[in-house]
């Protein structure tokens, strides 16, 4: 279970997003939206550990966070270092393996399995910066894979892929749902989110609103959203309010 007490998140000292009460179940499905600027990545980041609460906390129960597993935005991600496909799935093992001991035939053979199981097949030896951005999407996918994580964060995971690449990808992620993982990702298709996520949480810089998808997506929460948005000051300073 992932708890949000009083959350709040930015960078320089300036709230992104604030103020955020919230719980995520254990083995939930959960789509997190909003519009651009709405701090959907910078959640991810909290939850992960990557940025420290201006106010509140993140709370996780029953998961350590370097168990997590996350696949950050594609445009973050630095293509033209020169490594190969089996090597950046390999990254996924690093909890198991660690950063110095090298592979056994069985890590290889979960390397494979990995990557036969994202429609990879004989693309192991290639260069990263060979792939197409799907492909490349389908090797990120494979190492999430080999984490074996209990919680994984996926930011946008279906942005600027094709259409067959996305419907293989979100069965990998109905298939971590089965297997009772947390999983939680950023999306923006809300056609997507209403289809294959069961939860949802609607951020404009703070929450909007959060639980069953058909509940979230309503017309007049979407219609708030924006305006919220909208009417949000890059400037204003951590406030000293605290949720209701
Ligand atoms: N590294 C950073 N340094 C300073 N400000 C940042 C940084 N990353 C994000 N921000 C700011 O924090 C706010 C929230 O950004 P964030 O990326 O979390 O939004 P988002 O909802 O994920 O947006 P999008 O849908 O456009 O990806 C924005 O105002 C953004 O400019």
């Amino acid at each position: 279970m992932i708890e949000l007490d009083n959350l709040t998140l930015g960078y320089d000292r300036h709230p992104a997003v604030h103020h955020l009460d919230a719980t995520i179940a254990r083995g939930s499905l959960l789509a997190v939206v909003g519009p651009n600027g709405a701090g959907k990545s910078t959640l991810l980041k909290g939850i992960l550990g990557l940025l420290r609460p201006l106010q509140g906390e993140v709370r996780l129960h029953g998961v350590v966070r370097h168990r997590v597993a996350y696949l950050p935005q594609q445009i973050d991600l630095d293509r033209t270092f020169p490594l190969r496909v089996d090597e950046l799935v390999s990254f996924g093992l690093w909890h198991r393996v660690g950063a110095l001991r090298s592979l056994t035939r069985h890590d290889r053979t979960a390397i494979a399995e990995a990557l036969a199981a994202v429609g990879l097949n004989g693309f192991a030896g290639r260069p990263i910066g060979a792939l197409s951005g799907g492909q490349f999407q389908r090797a990120l996918f494979a190492r999430v894979l080999l984490q074996d994580a209990p919680l994984i964060l996926l930011d946008e995971p279906f942005t600027a892929i094709d259409t067959r690449t996305a419907e293989d990808l979100l069965a990998l992620v109905r298939r971590w749902h089965g297997e009772a993982r947390t999983v939680i990702a950023v999306l923006h298709d809300l056609d997507q989110v209403r289809s294959h996520f069961p939860t949802a949480m609607l951020l404009a810089r703070e929450l909007v609103a959060a639980g069953p998808t058909a509940e979230v997506l309503r017309g007049e929460h979407l219609f708030r959203a924006r305006q919220m948005a909208e009417a949000h000051d890059e400037r204003a300073p951590v406030c000293r309010r605290r949720a209701a």
